[in-house]
C-alpha cells in the first residue's frame, strides 16, 4: 500500500478565525488529515514543518522545507509527498522545491481558499486529492506540481489568479499538466524541468533579493536603496514586454558593473519578455546588463535569482545559469 508523507506548513487550509474575523494557521497537520476520506489503498504520514500563512515564507523557511523534503524521501517506502501551504507563495515554495528537487517522486503542494472552520471548505478535498496524486505512478518523474481544485500544474508557471475564489491557480503561458478526479489522475503535459541545483549548496545567509516595480514615474531610488541595503539580486517588474525608463536604464547599468544581478520580468499575466524598445525600453535593459526572465513571473523569476545565487554566489555565474534556465 502507497506511504504518502504530507508535510504540514500552515496557510489558510489551517487557519481558524477569531471573534474578529481575524484568521491565522493553527491546524497540525494531523488535524488536516483526521478531516479526509483517505483515498483507497493509500497510507498517510505527517510532519509539521511550520504553521505560518504563506505571506511568511522566507526564503530561510523555504530552504528548511526543501531540506525537510529530501530527508522525508530518503524513506523509500515513501511513494510521494504532500506540501500543505498556503496560496499567497504557493508558486514561490513550489518552484524552489523543484529547482531543487532530484527524485522521481513527486512532490505534490496544495492548500485552500477556504479556513478550515469554514463550513464549505475546499482544504479536505484539495489535500485528499494531492494524496491521489503523490500516490500515483503518473506523477513520477514531473517533478514539484500543484494540485489545486482538480487541476494538476508544474511548479515553474504556476500562479495565484484570484484573491479569493476556490479555482485561484492557472498557468496562463502552458496550462495545467493533468488533472484529479476522485481516485482518478490523468496527466496530459511533461512539464519543462532543468537539472536539479544542489541543495547542500545552498546557503541562503546573505541572499537579498527584492523586486522594483517600473512605472512611467518610477526612478532609480529604490533600486540604490536596496542595493545599499545588501540587495544581491534584483528583479524588475517592468511594463508590458519588459520596459522601464531612461533613468532605471542607467541605474540597471551601474547596478550590474558593481556585481548585481538584474532581472527583467514583466507585470504582464502571459507571454515571454522581449527585448524590443529604446529610451529606457526592453533592449536599453539588455544593452544595459539586465537577463531577461522569459516565461517566469517576478514572483518565480525571485526565487530562480536567490536559488542560483545561495548555490553560486559569482554573479557571472548567475546570470549564465539564469539566461540558460529561462531561454527557449
Ligand atoms: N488561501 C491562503 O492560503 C492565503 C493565505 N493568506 C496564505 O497564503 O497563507
Amino acid at each position: 500500500m502507497p506511504l504518502v508523507t504530507v508535510l504540514a506548513t500552515g496557510g489558510t487550509i489551517a487557519t481558524r478565525t477569531d471573534a474578529h474575523g481575524v484568521g491565522t494557521a493553527q491546524d497540525a497537520g494531523d488535524d488536516l488529515v483526521a478531516r479526509l476520506d483517505l483515498p483507497p489503498g493509500v497510507r498517510v504520514g505527517v510532519e509539521d514543518v511550520l504553521r505560518v500563512g504563506s505571506y511568511l515564507m522566507t526564503l530561510e523557511r523555504v530552504h528548511t522545507l526543501a531540506v525537510r523534503a529530501a530527508e522525508a524521501l530518503r524513506d523509500p517506502a515513501v511513494a510521494g509527498l504532500v506540501v500543505t501551504h498556503g496560496t499567497d507563495t504557493i508558486e514561490e515554495t513550489a518552484y524552489f522545491l523543484d529547482l531543487f528537487h532530484r527524485d522521481p517522486r513527486p512532490v505534490v503542494v496544495t492548500g485552500a481558499q477556504r479556513p478550515a472552520d469554514a463550513p464549505d471548505g475546499d482544504g479536505p478535498r484539495n489535500l485528499g486529492e494531492a494524496v491521489t496524486v503523490a500516490a500515483d505512478d503518473a506523477a513520477r518523474d514531473l517533478g514539484v506540481l500543484v494540485s489545486f481544485g482538480g487541476r494538476v500544474f508544474a511548479a515553474r508557471g504556476v500562479r495565484k489568479g484570484h484573491t479569493l475564489a476556490a479555482d485561484t491557480f492557472a498557468a496562463p503561458d502552458t496550462g495545467a499538466v493533468g488533472w484529479v478526479h476522485g481516485d482518478r489522475v490523468g496527466i496530459e503535459a511533461r512539464p519543462v524541468r532543468g537539472p536539479a541545483l544542489d541543495l547542500a549548496a545552498f546557503d541562503p545567509s546573505g541572499v537579498r533579493v527584492d523586486v522594483v516595480a517600473c512605472h512611467p514615474d518610477a526612478d532609480a531610488v529604490a533600486l540604490h536603496a536596496l542595493v545599499a541595503a545588501g540587495a544581491r539580486g534584483i528583479v524588475l517588474q517592468a511594463t508590458g514586454a519588459g520596459n522601464a525608463n531612461p533613468a532605471i536604464a542607467a541605474a540597471v547599468g551601474e547596478l550590474t558593473t558593481a556585481g548585481v544581478v538584474v532581472v527583467t520580468s514583466t507585470r504582464v499575466q502571459a507571454g515571454r519578455v522581449a527585448a524590443l524598445y529604446g529610451n529606457g525600453g526592453g533592449a536599453d535593459l539588455l544593452a544595459a546588463g539586465a537577463v531577461p526572465s522569459g516565461l517566469l513571473r517576478p514572483s518565480q523569476a525571485r526565487v530562480l535569482l536567490a536559488a542560483l545565487l545561495g548555490v553560486h554566489r559569482d554573479p557571472g555565474t548567475v546570470r549564465a545559469e539564469f539566461l540558460a534556465r529561462t531561454t527557449g
